[in-house]
C-alpha cells in the first residue's frame, strides 16, 4: 500500500490544472448504458473511481476504448443487467447503473451498496423514484431487483430531500419513459446539470437541470455523442485551501468561479484573496487567517466534500470556528488524525469546534476516506517536520496525481510505493 511522505513548511506557488469532476464522470459513464450508440467522454479524470466505473460498464458488456483523458463507451451490445456485490462494494456510485439498466432492458438487479466510512447512505430515494416511474422494485437477497416489462411511464417525482444520486437515477431512467417526468426538490449540483448536458447530447430532452425542478421528455431517440466533463469544483476548492493554508498563491487552471460561490465567500471571510485569471482562478493569502464558521449544505451551499479540507484550514486560523456537518452523519473521521498532528478539535455530535493557531507537528496518520485523506495532506503541508500518510489509495479514488500537482508548486511530497 502506497504512503505519502510530506515535509511541511513550504509556501506553494504556481499553477495547478484542475481535472474533470469525478462526481460528474461517474454518472455519465453509467448513462452510456442507456444507448446503443457510443458516448465519448472527454476531460475524464484519471482516478481509480473512474477506472472502476469503466470496469463496471465493461462487465455489463460495453466496449470501452480509453485514451489519456477520454473514453469511448459503446454499449451497443450491452447484455447483462445484473451487478454483483463485489462490484458495488468497491464503490457506492456503482448504484447509478440501476436507472440506466432498468430503462434500457426493462429489468435490473444491482447489489445494495453497504454503508461507508462517512455514513449509512441508504438508497431509498433512488428506489422510490423508480417506483414512481412504474417499476416494480424491491430488495431480494441483498440486491435491488427492479422490473418494468412494459417500460417506464413519466411521472411527477417529489424527492424528500435533494439527493444528488437519486436526482441522477430519476433523470436517467425518465429519458426512456413514456411521456413527461417532472422531478421536484431536485439536487442543483453542477454535476447534475452536467449529466443533463451529457444526456441531451446523447439525444435526451431535459430542461431545468441545475434548478429545483427538472423536466424530462421521455421516449429518447439516442445518437452517438461527445461530452466534455465539467471541471472538478471540489478539487479546485481543495487546491484553494492548499494555497490558503501555506500562505501561497496558486492559479487554478479551468476552475469555474460560478460553481464555487459559497466556497469563495468563506475563503474571503477567512482572509484569502480570490480573483479570476486568464485561465481560471487565482487564490492567494499573505495576511493572517481568520476563523470562520462552516455549515455544509446541498448546493449552492457549502459542500460536504470540502468540510474536511476547511477543518484543516481552520486548525491554522486565529481563533475558534464551528464546523457543522448536515449531509452525512459520520463525516468526521479526519478529526482524530488531525489531532495527532497537534490540532485542538472537540467533537459534539455533528459539530466540531476547532481552536486554531496551535502549531502542527508531523506524525504518522491514517487516511480513512477520500476527503479526510486530503485534509491530512493539507495539514501536513504546514506541519513542522515529516508526516507519513498511510492508505493513500483513498486519495487516488478522486485526486488525479495529487502528489505531482503539489510538488510542481513547491511542496515537498513524495509517494512511497511498496
Ligand atoms: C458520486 C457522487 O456524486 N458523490 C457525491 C454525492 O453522493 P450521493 O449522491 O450519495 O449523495 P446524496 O446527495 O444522495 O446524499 C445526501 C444525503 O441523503 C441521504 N440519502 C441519499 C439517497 C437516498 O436514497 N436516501 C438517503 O437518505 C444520504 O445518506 C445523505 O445523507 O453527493 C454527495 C453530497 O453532495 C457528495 O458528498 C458525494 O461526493
Ligand atoms: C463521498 C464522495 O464520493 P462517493 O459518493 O463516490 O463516495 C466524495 O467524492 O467525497
Amino acid at each position: 500500500m502506497d504512503k505519502l511522505r510530506i515535509i511541511g513548511g513550504k509556501r506553494l506557488e504556481g499553477a495547478v490544472t484542475i481535472s474533470g469532476a469525478k462526481n460528474a464522470a461517474l454518472p455519465q459513464i453509467a448513462a452510456a448504458l442507456l444507448s446503443r450508440y457510443p458516448l465519448q467522454l472527454t476531460n475524464l479524470p484519471s482516478v481509480t473511481d473512474v477506472e472502476n466505473m469503466l470496469g463496471v460498464v465493461g462487465l455489463h458488456g460495453a466496449a470501452v476504448t480509453r485514451s489519456a483523458h477520454a473514453a469511448t463507451i459503446d454499449a451497443g451490445a450491452a447484455v447483462s443487467a445484473e451487478t454483483s456485490y463485489d462490484t458495488v462494494r468497491k464503490m457506492r456510485a456503482t448504484v447509478l447503473v440501476l436507472g440506466p439498466l432498468l430503462a434500457r432492458f426493462g429489468h435490473a438487479r444491482v447489489s445494495l451498496p453497504g454503508g461507508c466510512a462517512i455514513g449509512a447512505r441508504p438508497v431509498d430515494m433512488h428506489v422510490a423514484a423508480l417506483a414512481a416511474l412504474g417499476a416494480e422494485i424491491g430488495i431480494e437477497g441483498g440486491s435491488i431487483v427492479a422490473s418494468a416489462p412494459n417500460g417506464l411511464t413519466g411521472a411527477r417525482i417529489v424527492l424528500s430531500s435533494p439527493s444528488v444520486g437519486a436526482t441522477e437515477t430519476a433523470m436517467m431512467a425518465a429519458t426512456t419513459a413514456k411521456g413527461e417526468t417532472e422531478i421536484l426538490n431536485a439536487a442543483r449540483e453542477p454535476e447534475v446539470a452536467d449529466l443533463a448536458a451529457c444526456l441531451n447530447a446523447m439525444g435526451a430532452r431535459i430542461e431545468g437541470a441545475g434548478t429545483h425542478r427538472i423536466l424530462i421528455e421521455g421516449g429518447t431517440s439516442w445518437r452517438a455523442a461527445t461530452h466534455d466533463i465539467v471541471p472538478d469544483r471540489i478539487e479546485a476548492g481543495t487546491y484553494a485551501v492548499a494555497a490558503a493554508i501555506t500562505g501561497g498563491q496558486l492559479e487554478l487552471t479551468h476552475a469555474r468561479l460560478e460553481h464555487m460561490a459559497s466556497v469563495v465567500q468563506l475563503l474571503e471571510a477567512a482572509g484569502v484573496k480570490i480573483w479570476p485569471g486568464d485561465r481560471g482562478l487565482i487564490v492567494s493569502r499573505d495576511g493572517p487567517l481568520k476563523a470562520v464558521d462552516v455549515t455544509t449544505e446541498p448546493y449552492p451551499g457549502f459542500p460536504t466534500d470540502l468540510q474536511a479540507q476547511f477543518m484543516a484550514l481552520m486548525c491554522c486560523a486565529d481563533g475558534a470556528s464551528l464546523l457543522r456537518e448536515t449531509i452525512f452523519e459520520n463525516r468526521f473521521m479526519h478529526v482524530p488524525e488531525l489531532t495527532r498532528l497537534g490540532a485542538n478539535i472537540k467533537l459534539q455530535g455533528t459539530t466540531a469546534l476547532v481552536r486554531g493557531g496551535k502549531k502542527l507537528r508531523g506524525a504518522q496518520v491514517m487516511a480513512t476516506d477520500l476527503r479526510a485523506s486530503v485534509s491530512l495532506v493539507l495539514a501536513a503541508l504546514v506541519s513542522e517536520g515529516e508526516t507519513i500518510i498511510n492508505r493513500v489509495y483513498h486519495l487516488d479514488r478522486g485526486y488525479e496525481q495529487l502528489d505531482r500537482k503539489l510538488r510542481l508548486c513547491g511542496a515537498e511530497i513524495e509517494r512511497i510505493s511498496r
